[in-house]
């Protein structure tokens, strides 16, 4: 089966599900690389909006794929392993049409990087979300970090990266993380979640973007999401990190 699935439903809309469902939807290197081959062709001016999801009950995403993101390297190195999923979480964040984090499941590390890259997250109850890079010894990878404080309250952003906690919905929605709580998951033209979108316009809909976008400086953003590829790089090397990644292995017999 595809590592990622890309649907477009007649009544004009598109999912991207990660299709790695045994491994928690964790970020390959070969998942970065598809990711990065959708959103290059997507056929905007067809579309309403986009839907970024994992496949499974369990998981949206459980971050990087600690077995692709890890081994022995210099900073430079680890530069380069983060740098093209940064690349794709830009493109995502600035799409020209609105787009959606459909977490259907629990969400870890990078799998909240791919989520603050979104315009709206509809989180399910049945499960909890963590920027947790913290706990690893290292800073959010893939420009996560930059997108986090356009998303939420900076005061919120800059407590949850130090705290590096695990949260449930109900604490999403009082930071403002999330804007929906999903009670049923499946994705339909007729979910009652999606009705508000679809019942706009394609010309609405891209214009409301443009004007979102236009809120946001985008030649900074990037040079920030940049920056903060360099400064987890720099982290990357740390003992911590590499004590961290040790534990995950021994716990999973890797
Ligand atoms: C690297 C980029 C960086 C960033 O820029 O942000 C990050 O993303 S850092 C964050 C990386 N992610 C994590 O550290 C989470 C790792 N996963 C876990 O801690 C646990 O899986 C869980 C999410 C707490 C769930 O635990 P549990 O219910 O006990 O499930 P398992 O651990 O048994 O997982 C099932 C299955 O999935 C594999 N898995 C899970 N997460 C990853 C991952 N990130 N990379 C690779 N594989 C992952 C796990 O190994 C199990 O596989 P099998 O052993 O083959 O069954």
């Amino acid at each position: 089966m595809p590592k990622v699935l890309y649907d477009v439903s007649p009544d004009g809309y598109a999912v991207i599900t990660i299709n790695r469902p045994d491994k928690l939807n964790a970020i390959s290197l070969s998942v970065v690389s598809k990711l990065n081959d959708i959103l290059d062709h997507i056929n905007v001016e067809s579309l309403k909006f986009l839907i970024i999801t994992g496949a499974g009950s369990r998981s949206f995403c459980a971050g990087g794929d600690l077995n692709d993101f890890h081994g022995e390297m210099s900073a430079d190195e680890a530069y380069n392993l983060l740098k093209p999923m940064q690349e794709v979480l830009y493109k995502l964040a600035t799409l020209p049409i609105p787009t959606i984090a459909w977490m259907n499941g629990l969400a870890r590390g990078g799998g909240l990087e791919i989520a603050s890259a979104c315009d709206f997250r509809f989180a399910t109850n049945a499960a909890n979300y963590g920027f947790i890079q913290g706990q690893l010894g290292i800073s959010t990878g893939w420009g996560g970090g930059t997108l986090l404080y356009e998303r939420i309250h900076p005061q919120q952003a800059f407590q949850w990266m130090i705290e590096a906690d695990v949260k449930d919905v109900q604490e999403l929605k009082e930071i403002g993380f999330i804007q929906k709580i999903i009670t049923e998951e499946t994705i339909s033209s007729q979910h009652e979640l999606l009705a508000p979108f679809l019942n706009r316009s394609f010309d609405q809909m891209t214009l409301w973007k443009q004007q979102r976008l236009s809120k946001m400086s985008l030649d900074s953003l990037a040079i920030q999401m940049d920056n903060e590829v360099k400064a987890c790089s720099q982290l990357w090397v740390s003992e911590e990190h590499k004590e961290a990644l040790k534990q995950f292995f021994n716990k999973n017999n890797k």
